[in-house]
Formats: C-alpha cells, sequence, structure tokens
C-alpha cells in the first residue's frame, strides 16, 4: 500500500484528519517565508498528539546548526526534510547533530535531474521527488507545481521515496500508478488557500491513495 505524507500541517484538526486517515507520515513546515511555518515551540505542542501514530517530520530550508538542534531537543521529529541546497556531506552532519533520520527533496523537470538522485540515494532513509518551483518563487516546495510522472517509471531506489508536486484527491491516484511511488507528499492540494489545510480533502486525498 502507498504511504502518504501531508505536509504543512498547522491545526489540531486537520493533523486529527490526517492521522484519523492513516496518515505514515505527518509534517511540520519550519521555514517563515512559508504561510505553513510554525517554530518548534509550537510545532511540538501541535505534533506531540501524532507521537507513535505517524512518523513526524521536521521540513527545513537549508537550516543552521542553531536551528536544527532547537528542532530536535524540542519537537524531536521522526524525520528531517532536507528542501534547500543541502549537500550530502551536509545532510551527514545533520543527521549526527539531530539523530534525526533524514529525506531529501530534489527538485525535478526533465530526466537530467534524476543525477543528483543517484548521488544522493546512499545518504538518506527516504528520497522526495517534487516538482520544481516556478523562476522565482518564494517557496521551494508547496507550490502545487507537477512534472512529468512518467521520468519515475521503472526507477529503483534503495529506500522507499516519495512522488510530490501538484497532487490532490483527483489526481494522486492516476500519479501512483504512472510513477509507481511507494509514497506521495501532498500539501496545496489539501487547501482551501495557501496554508489552510482542509479535513474533508485530506480525508479524500487519503481514501484516493488507498484505493489506488
Ligand atoms: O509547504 C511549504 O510551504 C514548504 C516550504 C518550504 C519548503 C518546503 C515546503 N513544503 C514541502 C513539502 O513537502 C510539500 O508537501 C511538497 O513540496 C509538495 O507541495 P504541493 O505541491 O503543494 O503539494
Amino acid at each position: 500500500m502507498t504511504s502518504v505524507k501531508i505536509c504543512g500541517l498547522t491545526t489540531p484538526e486537520t493533523l486529527d484528519a490526517a492521522l484519523a486517515g492513516g496518515a505514515a507520515f505527518v509534517g511540520a513546515v519550519i521555514f517563515p517565508k512559508s504561510p505553513r511555518h510554525l517554530d518548534p515551540l509550537h510545532a511540538a505542542a501541535l505534533f506531540e498528539r501524532a507521537r507513535g501514530r505517524a512518523g513526524v517530520v521536521a521540513v527545513t530550508v537549508d537550516a543552521d546548526d542553531a536551528l536544527l538542534t532547537e528542532i530536535a531537543l524540542i519537537l524531536k521529529p521522526d524525520l528531517l526534510q532536507l528542501h534547500g541546497a543541502e549537500t550530502p556531506a551536509r545532510a551527514e552532519q545533520v543527521r549526527t547533530l539531530t539523530g534525526a533520520g533524514i529525506i531529501k527533496a530534489l527538485p525535478i523537470r526533465v530526466h537530467e535531474d534524476f543525477a543528483e538522485a543517484e548521488v544522493w540515494d546512499a545518504f538518506v532513509d527516504h528520497l522526495m521527488f517534487d516538482a520544481k518551483p516556478p523562476e522565482g518563487s518564494d517557496l521551494p516546495g508547496g507550490v502545487g507545481a507537477r512534472f512529468d510522472w512518467t521520468l519515475l517509471a521503472d526507477r529503483a531506489f534503495r529506500h522507499p521515496w516519495f512522488v510530490a508536486g501538484g497532487l490532490n484527491p483527483g489526481n494522486v491516484a492516476e500519479a501512483i500508478t504512472i510513477s509507481g511511488a511507494p509514497a506521495v507528499d501532498v500539501s496545496s492540494g489539501v487547501e482551501t488557500a495557501p496554508g489552510v489545510k482542509d479535513s474533508a480533502l485530506i480525508a479524500a486525498f487519503l481514501e484516493a491513495a488507498r484505493s489506488a
């Protein structure tokens, strides 16, 4: 069965919808430019209810050691999602510093963008293939852009990997079928406005992914 990560949760109601619907991972975005940003203290208070029920993921963008240490001590995520221009060497430092597992998000538009994946595969617990954001975007993720899922067909990686970018309840089954993804991730596709998650859309997404 396909695992689902619901990203950028900011309220108890929508986090409960994700947990009730069987999300395998739930994500807190810790990046002030994001409409989904939570500081580590607020994220820790909210995500406590997810502990032991789903993997708690902290999404960061080129975070420095001070912020990563704060996240590790306060939120205690199971996984850190590196969504910036981090290198494999930096990922190793982050793993040592925080003790958390690593998801590395790689921006994809064309076939050539997968070259990096081969390098990264040995350094991560999960790869995430996310659409390259539009030129000039303030955010490296959570923008609802999608890429050609056929680029993923027949590819193999060491660990279960995610497809992300522009997924919603109406297209997630097709994305899973075409890409063969063992895991999917969604943010804006289960929102009614930027940063405003919707419990019914979360339930519909989880159901659609389950039935794929
Ligand atoms: O969601 C954000 O605001 C965000 C900000 C900065 C870095 C990453 C971010 N999101 C990461 C995710 O895992 C999103 O779920 C992923 O990019 C897919 O987003 P969407 O296309 O909106 O489903």
